[in-house]
């Protein structure tokens, strides 16, 4: 879906986008039960924030491709020329959607998602901060996936994105948000597509004045074809804490994890690069990360997800969260530093029986 292609019976409106206080004009569309609209940004000469979105933007870049779904949540739609697409939410700053250049979905999205605030929504690529888990006075994993996030105006020290294939996001404290959490912060992320990569680039900002500290993770919902047949490896030997013991710390013992039952652990310190192999899908999910020394691992199984409310009682069969994560040490800012991430998601092909993946190719980069 690509609401930049404007139809003869798009009509222009105006009307005031309360998501950044920056007055728009929008052509909209009918698309598939979707409004679809396309945003211009109007230079407002009293509005220095449009001003400079204005500016970054310039009169030839394309505008965001952005729809209000059926939930009324807007949506940002990337695409790239490959035909690979992801679609993104303000409500959580959430990847919702990723899918391959045949259109195959590679997130895992709960079928029974509750798309609406103040829940956070089961599946894609929820952001975890400040607090992950229950590690924490805060609500379990924090505040950030249940807030209703800007569009960035000015992502610098980043270079201004492509907005066909990549999206900007912010999200402030706000006084509600202080009294829980008393400390001022700009958490932004960069959301980019490319042909077979989704790279996810988070940073906090510590515009307080004084240091705090804070847990962060990206909570990648993985789509599997069948749990039982997949493989993790990279995190082998590891240390990690497990949440079904207490948070008691252990050493990996298997040669690759895989699954027969519930499992939620936080490996530490583990190396940039960790392969999720699905044997009936032939296809390797690769997890590379920067800044988040830990990964999480997580699946409900049977019970959990039967308690769970917004998940199908069959849906741990289907999904495999694997998290990119600053858990067991949380990151320390003083005043005015950044802090910053990266998550890249790619896919490759793989099959064991035609013998052509060799997990340490993967992991090591030499396919
Ligand atoms: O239901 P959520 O808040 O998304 O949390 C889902 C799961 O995340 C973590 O891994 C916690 O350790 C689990 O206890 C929790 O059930």
């Amino acid at each position: 879906m690509d609401g930049s292609s404007s139809s003869s019976n798009s009509k222009p409106i105006t009307f005031h986008n309360h998501y950044n206080n920056i007055n728009t004009s929008i052509k909209h569309e009918k698309l598939g039960g979707f409004i679809c609209v396309q945003l211009e940004w109007r230079k407002g000469k009293a509005n220095p924030f449009a001003s400079r979105i204005s500016a970054r933007m310039g009169p030839r870049q394309m505008p965001l491709n952005i729809v209000d779904d059926a939930n009324r949540l807007p949506r940002i739609i990337l695409t790239e020329p490959a035909g690979s697409s992801a679609e993104v939410l303000l409500y959580g700053g959430q990847v919702v959607s990723w899918k391959n250049e045949r259109r195959e979905e590679l997130l895992f999205m709960s079928r029974k998602a509750i798309w609406k605030p103040p829940k956070a929504i089961r599946g894609g690529i929820p952001v975890c901060f400040p607090q992950f888990g229950n590690l924490g006075s805060l609500e379990r994993h924090g505040f950030a996936r249940n807030r209703l996030w800007s569009l960035d105006s000015d992502p610098s020290p980043l270079p201004p994105a492509n907005n066909k294939s990549s999206v900007d996001l912010i999200l402030k404290s706000t006084e509600e948000d202080l009294k829980t959490w008393p400390r001022s912060f700009e958490l932004r992320i960069r959301i980019s597509l490319s042909a077979g990569k989704l790279t996810l680039i988070p940073r906090v900002r510590n515009i307080d004045n004084k240091a705090f500290s804070f847990m962060f993770a990206l909570r990648n919902y993985l789509s599997v074809s069948d749990i039982s047949e997949v493989r993790v490896e990279g995190l082998e030997t590891l240390d990690y804490l497990d949440n079904l013991m207490d948070r008691q710390r252990f050493t990996e013992q298997a040669d690759a994890i895989t699954f027969d039952g519930e499992i939620d652990r936080v490996y530490l310190t583990t190396p940039t690069k960790i392969a999720i192999i699905d044997h009936e899908k032939k296809r390797t999910f690769v997890l590379q990360k920067d800044g988040m020394p830990d990964a999480v691992v997580w699946n409900p199984w049977d019970k959990k997800a039967k308690a769970l409310p917004d998940l199908g009682d069959e849906d741990y069969k289907t999904m495999l969260c694997v998290d990119s994560g600053a858990i067991e040490t949380p990151i320390v800012l003083k005043p005015f530093e950044e802090w910053t991430g990266y998550q890249e998601l790619s896919t490759v092909s793989s099959s064991y029986c035609s013998g052509q993946l060799d997990p340490q190719m993967v992991l090591h980069g030499l396919h």
